[in-house]
């Protein structure tokens, strides 16, 4: 059971887990819950009622899907605000609410695009988000693997040119959440040299990095 971490009440650890589909982020968050004992919260993916269309005809339904996406996660994060970082509570999340402008700059064009890039800026900018990202990177190869081991239907036609497309996005979106917030601490992980599901060590490692970054 978890080990306990020490925090600061004024700057409560909100860590964000991220990196493309695939990359184990929900696996490595619910590690990480259990190691320290900190409260999980996971993003809403099957109820999404528009992901089965959107991967069959992205032109027709990615303003639904994206709008699905940020109003649930819209919720959640007002939700984990007040439940968690305003009470001083240490929390994990298996994303960073940013992810919403990540898929809608790939998916989204014209006034749609700008619409959709007003409503996150209005619903979001005035809640405080995670202060500690751990960034999971791996090659395109790593991410078609584990898409087709975990066997959602709607992902096992995904076209690789999309998930490659979305790596690159991924790392220009940590570069600049590095120039532009020099104060959330970036971790980052090589999934295709670091392996924490099946090498203990390698977690350890991982959580005694987190836990440094904590106290
Ligand atoms: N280090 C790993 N080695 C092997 N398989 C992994 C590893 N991390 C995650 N997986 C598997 O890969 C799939 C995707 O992981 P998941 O955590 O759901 O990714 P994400 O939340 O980033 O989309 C799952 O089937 C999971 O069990
Ligand atoms: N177009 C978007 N797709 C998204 C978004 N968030 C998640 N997703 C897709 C990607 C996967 O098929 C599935 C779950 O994502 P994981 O990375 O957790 O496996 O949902 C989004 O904002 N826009």
């Amino acid at each position: 059971m978890g080990e306990g971490v020490g925090y600061m009440e004024k700057n409560t650890p909100f860590i964000a887990v991220e990196g493309p589909i695939g990359a184990g982020k929900t696996t490595l968050a619910a590690m990480l819950g259990e190691h320290f004992a900190l409260p999980v919260v996971k993003e809403i993916v099957e109820e999404n009622p528009f992901i089965d269309k959107f991967y069959q005809n992205m032109d027709d339904w990615s303003f639904q899907l994206e709008m699905f996406f940020l109003c649930n996660r819209y919720k959640q994060l007002k939700e984990t605000v007040q439940e968690y970082v305003m009470s001083g509570k240490p929390v994990v999340s298996d994303y960073h609410i940013f992810k919403n402008l990540i898929f809608s700059q790939r998916t989204l064009t014209g006034a749609e695009r700008d619409k959709y890039e007003q409503i996150y800026h209005i619903l979001t900018d005035d809640l405080p988000k995670p202060n500690i990202m751990i960034y999971i990177k791996a090659s395109l190869e790593t991410l078609l693997h584990r898409i087709a081991k975990r066997g959602r239907p709607f992902e096992q036609d995904m076209d690789p040119g999309y998930l490659q497309q979305l790596i690159e996005d991924y790392e220009a979106a940590m570069s600049s959440l590095a120039d532009r917030e020099p104060s959330t601490i970036i971790m980052t992980i090589d999934a295709n040299r670091v392996d924490f599901v099946q090498n203990k060590n390698q977690f350890e490692e991982i959580a005694s990095q987190l836990k440094e970054n904590l106290s």
